[in-house]
C-alpha cells in the first residue's frame, strides 16, 4: 500500500462486476464503493497527475440522447451505500426494481451511481471519466480480432455459429454501437495524457462510441457474421448456422418454442435413448436466459455526444493520432465482423483453420439430415391428414394422376422422337 501511495502517477480504474443480473449488494460494493475507497486512496498520492475511471456509455440508458455530463441519480449514492449496511438480502433483493426504477440492470445503475462518486467526491483530483459503449474484439492491435471473453457480442456469436442461437429479437436498424477494446485503450491512454498535462478545470466525460462517426446496424452485423459462419464454419455445429430477429413477443414465442426448444428436447431423447446423458435442453435454457438480459440493448438506439472526444482527437499530434488511433471512421464493418468472428473461433474456441473443410463436411452432413427431417415430418403429416380429411384424399388423388399423366406424356413423346 505505501509503495502505491508513494509510486503512483496514473489511476485507471477498469475494475467491475459486469455482470447484469448480479445483486444489487455486490453491484453497490464493487461499482460504487470500491471506486469510493479508490479515489479516497488517490487523495493520498502525492505524486498523482490523473484519475481515469471507466465508466459505461449506458450508465444513463435510460435517456435516449446521452451528453459528456453526469446525470444526477434518483437516490444519492451515499444514502444506497449506507442502506445496503443494514438492509439483510431479502429486502435489498425486495427493493431492487423499485430503486434501479427505468435502468435495465443492476449494472447500469450502479456504474451511474459510480458515476455520481467521482463526481462528489474527486476533491482536488485531476479526474476523467471514459464511457465505452459495447466493447468488442480488437481492430488492429495488436492484431485483428483477438478477445478474451464472451461479454457482450462474443457469447452471441458463439451461439449463433454453432447454431444453437436461431432467432434474437431485436430491432435490424437499431444502432449496434460497437468498439473495438484498442480503440478503447487508445482513447483511454490518449486521456491520460491530456487530463495529466492539460488538467481541465472540471471533470470531462469522453464517449468512447462508434454511431456518430461510423453507424452501423444490428442487422447488417447479424447479416456479416452469418457470412462469415458460413465461409469458415465451427467447429462440430449442433445445427446449421441461420439465425433471424424477431420484432414481437408471438413470433419469438413460436421461434423459441420452434427453433430453439424443440431441437434441444428432440437431441436430448436421442442422447436418452442413445444411453448418454441429456444435455441440450439445459444449455438451452442459459442461452436464452442470457439472451433475455442482452436484448434490451438490441431493441433501442441511443444518441451520445462525442464533442469532448473529437477536442481529444484534435488535440493530439498526427504521429500521436496514428499511434493512440480512436478515429473509427476509418473502420470497414463488414471486415472488423469477419475478423471478430474469427477471433472468436480462435482464441474463444480455440478451433484452428486445419479443421474449416472437415467442419464444412459436417454443415453438408446438417443439411441432408434438415432435409431428410423436413420431408419425413411432411410425410407423416400428410399421411395423417389424408387419414382424416376427403378433402386432402381427393387433393392427393389429383396430384397422383396428375404425376402420372405427365409421366405418361413425356414417355409417350420421348417413343414418339425416337
Ligand atoms: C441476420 C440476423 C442474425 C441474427 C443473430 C446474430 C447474432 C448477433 C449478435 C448480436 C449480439 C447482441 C449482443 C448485445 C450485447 C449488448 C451488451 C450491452 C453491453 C453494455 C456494455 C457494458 O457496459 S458491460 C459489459 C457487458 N457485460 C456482459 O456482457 C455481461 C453479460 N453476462 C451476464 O450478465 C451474466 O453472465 C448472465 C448472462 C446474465 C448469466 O449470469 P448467471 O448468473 O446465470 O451465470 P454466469 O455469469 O456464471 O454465466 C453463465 C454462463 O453464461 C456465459 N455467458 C456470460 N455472458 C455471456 C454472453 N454475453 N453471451 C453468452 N454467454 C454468456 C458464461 O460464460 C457462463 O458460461 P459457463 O457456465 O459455461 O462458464
Ligand atoms: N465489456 C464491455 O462491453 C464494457 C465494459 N465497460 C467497463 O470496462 C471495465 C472493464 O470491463 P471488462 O474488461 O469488460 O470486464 P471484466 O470482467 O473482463 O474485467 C473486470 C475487471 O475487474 C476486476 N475485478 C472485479 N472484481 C474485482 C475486485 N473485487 N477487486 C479487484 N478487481 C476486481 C477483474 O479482475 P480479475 O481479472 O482479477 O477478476 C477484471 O480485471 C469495467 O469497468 C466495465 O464497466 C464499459 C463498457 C463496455
Amino acid at each position: 500500500m505505501q509503495e502505491l501511495l508513494s509510486c503512483t502517477n496514473v489511476v485507471f480504474h477498469c475494475a467491475a462486476t459486469v455482470r447484469f443480473n448480479d445483486s444489487l449488494r455486490h453491484a453497490v460494493q464493487l461499482n460504487v464503493t470500491a471506486t469510493q475507497k479508490l479515489l479516497l486512496m488517490a487523495s493520498q498520492m502525492p505524486k498523482l497527475e490523473a484519475f481515469i475511471h471507466i465508466s459505461t456509455a449506458f450508465s444513463n440508458c435510460n435517456l435516449q440522447h446521452i451528453d459528456e455530463v453526469i446525470y444526477p441519480c434518483p437516490v444519492e449514492p451515499k444514502k444506497i451505500i449506507d442502506s445496503m449496511e443494514w438492509l439483510d438480502d431479502a429486502i435489498v433483493e425486495e427493493i431492487t426494481p423499485k430503486l434501479i426504477r427505468d435502468w435495465p440492470n443492476t449494472y447500469t445503475y450502479t456504474k451511474a451511481l459510480g458515476e455520481m462518486v467521482v463526481h462528489q467526491e474527486s476533491g482536488n483530483l485531476n479526474i476523467a471519466i471514459v464511457r465505452p459503449s459495447i466493447v468488442g474484439a480488437t481492430w488492429q492491435e495488436p492484431f485483428p480480432g483477438w478477445v478474451d471473453n464472451v461479454n457482450g457480442p462474443s457469447g452471441l456469436i458463439i451461439a449463433t455459429g454453432k447454431g444453437f442461437l436461431r432467432a434474437l429479437r431485436g430491432a435490424p436498424m437499431a444502432v449496434a454501437d460497437l468498439i473495438p477494446v484498442d480503440t478503447v485503450v487508445n482513447l483511454t491512454l490518449a486521456v491520460g495524457w491530456y487530463t495529466a498535462v492539460h488538467r481541465p478545470k472540471s471533470t470531462l466525460i469522453y464517449h468512447c462510441t462508434s454511431s456518430n462517426f461510423n453507424p452501423c446496424h444490428w442487422g447488417k452485423m447479424g447479416f456479416q457474421i452469418l457470412a462469415t459462419c458460413e465461409k469458415i464454419p465451427f467447429e462440430r455445429a449442433f445445427r446449421r448456422p441461420y439465425a433471424d430477429f424477431t420484432t414481437n413477443t408471438i413470433t419469438t414465442q413460436y421461434q423459441n418454442a420452434v427453433s430453439h426448444w424443440a431441437p434441444a428436447i428432440i437431441y436430448d431423447l436421442y442422447l436418452r435413448l442413445t444411453g448418454r446423458k441429456p444435455r441440450m435442453t439445459k444449455l438451452m435454457n442459459r442461452l436464452l436466459r442470457t439472451v433475455s438480459v442482452l436484448e434490451y440493448f438490441v431493441n433501442r438506439s441511443w444518441e451520445w455526444s462525442t464533442n469532448n472526444t473529437e477536442m481529444l482527437m484534435s488535440e493530439l499530434s498526427p504521429e500521436d493520432q496514428r499511434v493512440f488511433n480512436f478515429d473509427v471512421r476509418q473502420l470497414n464493418w463488414l471486415e472488423y465482423i469477419e475478423n471478430y468472428v474469427l477471433g472468436v473461433k480462435k482464441y474463444l474456441l480455440k478451433e484452428d483453420m486445419a479443421g474449416v473443410p472437415e467442419a464444412k463436411q459436417h454443415l453438408r452432413r446438417l443439411r441432408n439430415i434438415h432435409y431428410l427431417f423436413n420431408t419425413a415430418l411432411f410425410l407423416i403429416a400428410w399421411r395423417l391428414l389424408i387419414a382424416r380429411s376427403q378433402m386432402a384424399r381427393n387433393v392427393w388423388l389429383f396430384i397422383v394422376s396428375l404425376c402420372y399423366k405427365c409421366i405418361s406424356y413425356f414417355r409417350a413423346s420421348s417413343s414418339l422422337k425416337a
